[in-house]
Formats: C-alpha cells, sequence, structure tokens
C-alpha cells in the first residue's frame, strides 16, 4: 500500500541547539534504515520549508502508524497522510 505523507517540521526556536542535533541525526538514522528495508521508497525536500513529501509502501495503515510515531521528530511535526489508488488512466 502506498501513502503520500507530508511533513511540515516544527522545532521550537529555543531548543537546546544538542539537543535539536541529537534528535535530527536520530531521525536520519531512523529515516536511512526504512529506506534501506524500501518502506520509505521517496524523500523529497519541499523547496524553501523545513518540510518533505514523502511515500510509504507499507502493508497497512496500522504499520505506517508505527513508522511515523517512531520517527524521533514525531513529537515535533505535523503529519498530513493522502493514501494512494491506482489511476484507471495509469498505462501497467
Ligand atoms: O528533514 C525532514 O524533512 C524531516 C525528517 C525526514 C527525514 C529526515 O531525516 O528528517
Amino acid at each position: 500500500m502506498l501513502f503520500h505523507v507530508r511533513m511540515d517540521v516544527r522545532l521550537p526556536s529555543d531548543m537546546d541547539p544538542s539537543v535539536r542535533a541529537d534528535i535530527v541525526a536520530r531521525e536520519k538514522a531512523y529515516s536511512q534504515k526504512l529506506q534501506r528495508e524500501g518502506k520509505w521508497p521517496h524523500l523529497w525536500r519541499i523547496v524553501g520549508e523545513y518540510s518533505n513529501i514523502s511515500i510509504f509502501d507499507v502493508n497497512s495503515n496500522d504499520e505506517l502508524h508505527e513508522l511515523l510515531s517512531g520517527l524521533p521528530l514525531f513529537p515535533y511535526m505535523d503529519i498530513r497522510v493522502m493514501p494512494l489508488a491506482t489511476h484507471p488512466s495509469k498505462v501497467s
């Protein structure tokens, strides 16, 4: 199952820089593990924003929720999910 996910990162401006660096490093490691596993096949930066557009390829809504809620940045993100279905005009 494919999902389009938009993540807008909203880190507090007064966050301790070392805490911020630790969370961002853990987020990178977590996301790269999921990318290597094929669960997160697309990750794109939105130009000019601390936001991304991602495609997740998972087996269920519950799995997606588990992966997203495990993101180290999860407490600091607004996340919007769009489930994707096959378009009837798509050439296969
Ligand atoms: O920077 C972001 O868009 C947030 C998040 C997604 C992957 C990652 O490494 O950080």
